[in-house]
């Protein structure tokens, strides 16, 4: 158990680049543990490139910042499955594994991540199957599973090493609004056992249902609704 009251992610002064590129600057913000934030803005504002540099895809080149205690700046490579084990991310293309069933696709997570009793293994993915609502789908292949229970093994696979955030980019963007309800809902149940959450979405309906503090990519900058107020009408 993790007593730190440090924040999850804390970001001072941050430049975030593509290639040349200047994509946002002066970027200041923490997220405290077991906060739920939504990250919005146009496409192509920056959201992605903000989240890929907190899971460190993307190098930390100015400014500093720390995610689950590793301080990004100058990480070295090797470092990073480290930082990777504190923290889930779920992408909106889901990125199963389609030629192996959904234990497979869990237990090569575990295996790769240091994981080794097999009994252990078994009972940390029926742990987390039980917690997506899908313990009976472990022996299915993923084509086998709807788009929605396919997002849900994809969560399943963010929380085997009990992460203390998920980073989720546009996590119900090709979900019909019935079923992104559903996992708008299984992640306030994570999110309320304590898992920060810092979600990339267009989908203003859910964040009208499920209100949280929002950070908005604009403008090259990143403004934060617990610090300035802003409109979130008609999009952006
Ligand atoms: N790999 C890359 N190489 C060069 N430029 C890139 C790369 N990825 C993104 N960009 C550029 O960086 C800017 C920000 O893109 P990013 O994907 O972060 O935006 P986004 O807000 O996530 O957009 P969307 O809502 O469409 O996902 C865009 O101008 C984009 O063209």
């Amino acid at each position: 158990m993790n007593f730190s009251t440090s924040p999850v992610v804390s970001l001072r002064e941050v430049s975030i680049y593509q290639d040349v590129n200047t994509i946002l600057s002066n970027v200041n913000f923490d997220i405290e543990k077991g906060e739920f934030v939504y990250l919005v803005g146009r496409t192509g504002s920056g959201k992605s490139s903000l989240l890929k540099t907190l899971y460190s895809d993307l190098p930390l080149l100015v400014g500093s910042a720390t995610v689950a205690e590793f301080n990004l700046t100058k990480l070295p490579k090797k470092q990073v499955p480290y930082l990777r084990r504190k923290i889930g991310i779920i992408f909106q293309d889901f990125q199963l594994l389609f030629d192996r069933t959904v234990a497979e696709n869990l237990s090569f997570v575990l295996r790769a991540t240091g994981w080794k009793d097999k009994s252990k293994i078994k009972q940390r993915m029926s742990e987390v199957l039980m917690r997506v609502g899908l313990d009976a789908a472990a022996n299915k292949m993923p084509h086998q599973l709807s788009g929605g229970e396919q997002q849900r093994i994809v969560i399943a696979r963010a929380l085997l090493n009990e992460p203390v955030i998920l980073f989720a980019d546009e996590p119900t963007g090709n979900l019909d609004p019935m079923v992104a309800d559903g996992i708008m809902k299984l992640f306030e149940e994570i999110n309320n056992s304590g898992t920060a959450i810092l979600m990339a979405t267009h989908n203003y309906e859910i964040i009208n249902r499920y209100p949280k503090r929002v950070l908005k990519c604009a403008n090259g900058k990143v403004l934060d609704s617990k610090v300035e107020q802003f409109t979130l009408t008609n999009g952006y």
